[in-house]
């Protein structure tokens, strides 16, 4: 055990600013005598008990308070737990945090520690402990459900998968490998290896193909873009139903992008308005156009707006990515315009920003977008960058020794599964943790 696993921490766990009744946790070889020396007593394991909390220096009372005693190691860190469930107000936290603080060995816990003394103590896996992150950063139904999977096992579990069928296959090969000197059993164990390890590669590969993971996280991207005073702002606010992006009849009124966060059936999608696209008047326009034009080429659906009312001919004039939607809004149809002549290859949309006549339209179709590209009956099985490039590098040293099947020795065989193993377990945190524990846990609250 290392120094850091011999202290105890407290923090509070149910977030900043006044509520109700706010959650201190205390975690460590310490947690029962902390409750001993302010609850006067150690309740029942597991159970509620009311307590009156004093302040062990002065005798002052702080708080009439819930206590709960969870002994070790069948607890969420898995070292001995306490909770006081005090009254929520700033100054009763303080108090109590100070009166923690006092005691000998107690200190303020970091940001996620609680999970990484969890994860330390074998209650959870990394993939897990990724999981419960997004899970408190979840806004969404749909990122709540998939964080809720990845916190309870769904990559773990594959992982595990992946990894014993790679064991597999190097069992089948060093068999070989010991039988080397009787001339056929080599030939024959790789044989039984290989299709179980082709498949396994082909799993690898449809995992990392799969990129709504990130996309139900951070959220799908929707452009909108179009000529200067189209009412690609008006739009924004309208949609978002709030007053988000100044609105005005000078052309080039937007420069920066704005970006305002939509929760569309569930799932999660950032809209982001843009400059109006033209032959830029001046520096900062053009410095905006730039940016407009960079965001429209990375997102996952644009809206090309058109002002309805124009004379101007309509031409679309961006070229997303070729995976990303293009749909055309044809706007303020309040401002009844001449038949027009649609092109072709786009959904078209006839709205008013200003009336709302339409959005309602055009907001289904959104969400009806979203829920195709990021849903699906399964949970993707890998979410972050971290997570995808441990496992392309599993499917890397996979493909090499697939690849070299008949030119390689049984050694350099196994050896590639061997890495391939390896970078698997760095998904989970099995192997090669020091270096990812910062990595994963930095992104925690305190208190978590
Ligand atoms: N008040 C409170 N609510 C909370 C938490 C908490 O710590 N405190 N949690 C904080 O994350 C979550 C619940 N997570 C927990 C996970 C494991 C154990 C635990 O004691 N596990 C033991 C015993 C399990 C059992 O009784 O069946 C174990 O796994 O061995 C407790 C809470 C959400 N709600
Ligand atoms: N009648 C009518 N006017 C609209 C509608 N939508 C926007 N407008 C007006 O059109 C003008 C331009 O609107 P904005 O939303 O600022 O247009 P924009 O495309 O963001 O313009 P830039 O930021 O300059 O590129 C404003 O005067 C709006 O009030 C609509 O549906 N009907
Ligand atoms: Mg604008």
């Amino acid at each position: 055990m290392n120094g850091q696993e011999e202290s105890t921490i407290a923090a509070v766990s149910s977030g900043s600013g006044a509520a109700a009744v706010a959650v201190i946790r205390v975690s460590g070889p310490r947690a029962g005598e902390a409750v001993r020396a302010l609850a006067g007593r150690l309740p029942p394991p597991r159970r509620a008990s009311l307590a009156r909390l004093v302040d062990p220096r002065s005798g002052e009372g702080l708080d009439s308070a819930l206590v709960l005693w969870f002994p070790g190691p069948a607890s969420a860190t898995g070292e001995d737990m306490a909770e006081f469930q005090v009254h929520g107000g700033r100054a009763v936290v303080a108090a109590v945090l100070a009166a923690l603080f006092a005691l000998p060995g107690v200190r303020p816990a970091e940001r996620g520690e609680f999970s990484r003394r969890a994860f330390l103590n074998g209650r959870m896996s990394l993939a897990e402990a990724e999981g419960l992150a997004d899970l408190i950063a979840a806004e969404t139904a749909q990122q709540r459900r998939q964080a809720l999977a990845h916190a309870f096992g769904h990559l773990a579990d594959r992982v595990e998968g992946w990894r014993a069928a790679l064991v597999r296959g190097m069992a089948l090969i060093e068999a070989g490998i010991d039988f080397a000197e009787e001339d056929d059993v080599p030939a024959e164990a790789r044989a039984l290896a290989r299709p179980g390890l082709e498949a396994l590669l082909a799993e690898l590969d449809t995992a990392l193909a799969d990129r709504r993971g990130a996309m139900v996280r951070d959220g799908a991207t929707i452009a909108i873009a179009g000529r200067p005073n189209a009412g690609k702002s008006s739009l924004m606010n309208a949609l978002a139903a709030r007053d988000v992006a100044i609105v005005s009849d000078e052309p080039g009124t937007t420069r920066d992008v704005l970006e305002v966060a939509l929760d569309l059936d569930g799932h999660k999608a950032i809209l982001i308005d843009t400059a109006g696209l033209r032959e830029a008047a001046g520096a900062v326009e053009a410095e905006g156009i730039r940016r407009a034009r960079a965001r429209i080429e990375a997102a996952d659906l644009v809206l090309w707006v058109h002002d309805g009312s124009d004379s101007e001919a309509l031409a679309i004039e961006v070229t997303p990515p070729p995976e990303a939607g293009l749909w055309l809004v044809v706007n303020k149809s309040d401002l009844a315009g001449g038949p027009m002549t649609m092109p072709a290859a786009a959904r078209t949309f006839a709205v008013s920003a200003r009336t709302g006549d339409g959005l309602d339209g055009l907001t289904a179709a959104l969400a009806g977008f979203v829920t195709a590209r990021a849903g699906g009956a399964e949970h993707p099985a890998l979410i972050r960058e971290r997570q995808r490039g441990a496992v392309a590098e599993a499917a890397g040293h996979l493909r090499q020794g697939l690849a070299g099947w008949e030119m390689l020795s049984d050694e350099l065989i196994a050896e590639e599964l061997r890495l391939a193993a390896r970078a698997l377990g760095r998904v989970t945190g099995a192997i090669d943790v020091e270096d990812l524990l910062d990595v994963v846990f930095r992104e925690f609250c305190i208190g978590k």
